[in-house]
């Protein structure tokens, strides 16, 4: 115990990445730390995020591969559904466990309910007071709904992750990382699927050009997609749904999903009382050392407005950055790196650094960019699309990178050294790959 005026020197409010993975060394060193949570321990990713979704996608793309290599590996592949939710609960259950587990292990307190501040020290929870010298707000992002009629009809990523049957013919709101994604999953498990768009553009923050081609594989797997659909309204007969979009135009399905963003939790927990300033869209305000207005309230993952990507490698950055500052091992404002992103569809399009739109729109840079649909390694495993784009400094140093291909996740991780190290091209000849890999081949073109 570091303040003894305190029953802890830090809580955290809520229990995801932003908050477990700098807390667990912090505790190490001595500090008393307690978790707030609301719903349930390892927040979204492991519960009905990252984990919980690659899980279904893993026999997504088994099922993609196998039909494209159906001459050598023969059979009908049908995915089963209900299999696949069964082997993902199955597959989840361990990591909310054994982080519970642990965190109590270490010694740090787990406290379930939700937490509301009634001062800068104090947390009430269950009715019950808690104080700590700092408090961090961890709290994440929860689904936005669309404002139209009949609203409360439609269900969130985390209803789908527990559907025991995939519907018929299913409408999806939005196109950005949760929408293409889910998508994709409930197309291959046989749901005819259209996707109502806001505007022309699916997934804004990626190359345009690589986003229309994975929506032409989409299209040809049979997603329809409705540009600028301007949605009107839902409503329901009997188990039917209906969408009403554009000038009255109709849609009947079995399930409507709104994928229509995430917005932080920054309500009904007494930010206003006191003194935590916060966007309703961007979340709580912080400064460069993730300090929000009040002094020893700290913000840390997706609910902290830092306008970097809304991931969780940037969640575990900056939990871990607060450990440090927490522990007094640096002064220093909080400085992020490059944050690859990746949007799990089939192909996939990942992307990290500086962007092709952005070294276009400079002379600063100059983009290489590669057709490697027809390279050896990849017409060997039967890949429709292979494409990437490197972007370089006037030093030739990797500064950003995109790919769309099946394997555009590995690609883009094997070059996160390269661009957050500022690798020269020499120093890039000395890191030898293995031979024949992704890592190779990605590498190859620096
Ligand atoms: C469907 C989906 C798929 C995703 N896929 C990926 C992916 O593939 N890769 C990737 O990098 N990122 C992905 N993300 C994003 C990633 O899950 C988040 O960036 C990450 O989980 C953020 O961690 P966090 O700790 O900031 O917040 P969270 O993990 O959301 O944790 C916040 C916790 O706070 C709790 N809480 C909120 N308010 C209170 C309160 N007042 N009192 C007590 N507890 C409270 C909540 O219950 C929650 O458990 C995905 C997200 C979703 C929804
Ligand atoms: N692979 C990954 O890393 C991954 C996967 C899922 C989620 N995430 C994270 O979760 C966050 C939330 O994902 P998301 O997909 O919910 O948000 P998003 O911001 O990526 O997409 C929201 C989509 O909804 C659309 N939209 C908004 N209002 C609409 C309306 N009225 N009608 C129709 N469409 C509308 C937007 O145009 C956009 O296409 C992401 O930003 C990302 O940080 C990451």
């Amino acid at each position: 115990m570091k303040n003894p005026n305190f029953d802890y020197d830090v809580i955290y409010i809520g229990s995801g990445h932003a908050a477990f993975d700098g807390a667990k060394t912090l505790c190490k060193q001595g500090f008393k730390i307690a978790f707030v949570e609301a719903i349930a321990v390892g927040g979204t990713c492991p519960n009905w995020g990252c984990n919980a979704k690659i899980s279904l996608d893993g026999p997504v793309t088994l099922a993609k591969t196998q039909r494209r290599m159906k001459d050598i590996v023969e059979g009908d592949t049908k995915l089963n559904w209900k299999e696949n939710i069964k082997h993902k609960r199955e597959g989840i259950l361990p990591i909310k466990v054994d982080r519970e587990a642990t965190m109590k292990s270490l010694g740090m307190d787990v406290i379930h309910g939700f937490a509301k501040f009634t001062d800068a020290h104090t947390l009430e929870i269950n009715g019950e007071h808690v104080t700590s010298d700092k408090i961090v707000i961890a709290t994440g992002l929860t689904p936005h709904k669309v404002e139209i009629e009949g609203t409360e009809l439609s269900h969130d990523s985390r209803d789908f992750m527990e559907l025991e049957d995939m519907p018929k013919r299913m409408a999806v709101v939005g196109t950005g990382y949760i929408a293409m994604e889910f998508a994709t999953m409930a197309n291959e498990a046989g749901a005819d699927v259209t996707m109502f768009m806001h505007g022309d553009k699916a997934l804004r923050p990626f190359y345009q050009p690589y986003v229309k081609i994975l929506m032409d594989e989409m299209k040809a797997s049979g997603i329809k997609f409705i540009e600028n659909s301007g949605l009107r309204s839902f409503s329901q007969d009997g188990d039917e749904y209906t969408v009403t979009y554009a000038d009255n135009q109709q849609l009947t399905v079995d399930y409507i999903l709104d994928a229509s963003g995430r917005v932080p939790m920054v309500h009904n927990m007494g930010l206003e009382e006191v003194g935590v300033k916060y966007d309703d869209k961007k979340g709580v305000l912080v400064n460069e050392y993730l300090q929000t207005s009040v002094e020893n309230i700290y913000a840390s993952g997706d609910v902290a407005a830092t306008g970097q990507p809304n991931l969780t490698p940037t969640a575990t950055f900056e939990s871990q950055y607060l450990k440090h500052l927490f522990a007094g091992e640096t002064d220093q404002p909080i400085d992020f790196p490059a944050i690859p992103s990746v949007v799990f569809t089939s192909p996939r399009i990942s992307q990290m650094g500086v962007t092709v739109d952005e070294a276009n729109a400079s002379d600063e840079y100059t983009v290489e960019e590669h057709d490697a649909t027809n390279t050896w390694f990849r017409q060997i495993t039967k890949e429709p699309v292979v494409k990437n784009a490197y972007i370089f400094d006037k030093e030739h140093r990797l500064v950003g990178f995109t790919e769309i291909s099946d394997q555009a996740d590995n690609a883009v991780d094997m070059i996160v050294p390269a661009v957050n190290m500022k690798m020269t091209p020499l120093e890039i000849e000395r890191n030898v790959h293995l031979f024949p890999s992704i890592g190779h081949d990605t590498w190859k073109n620096i």
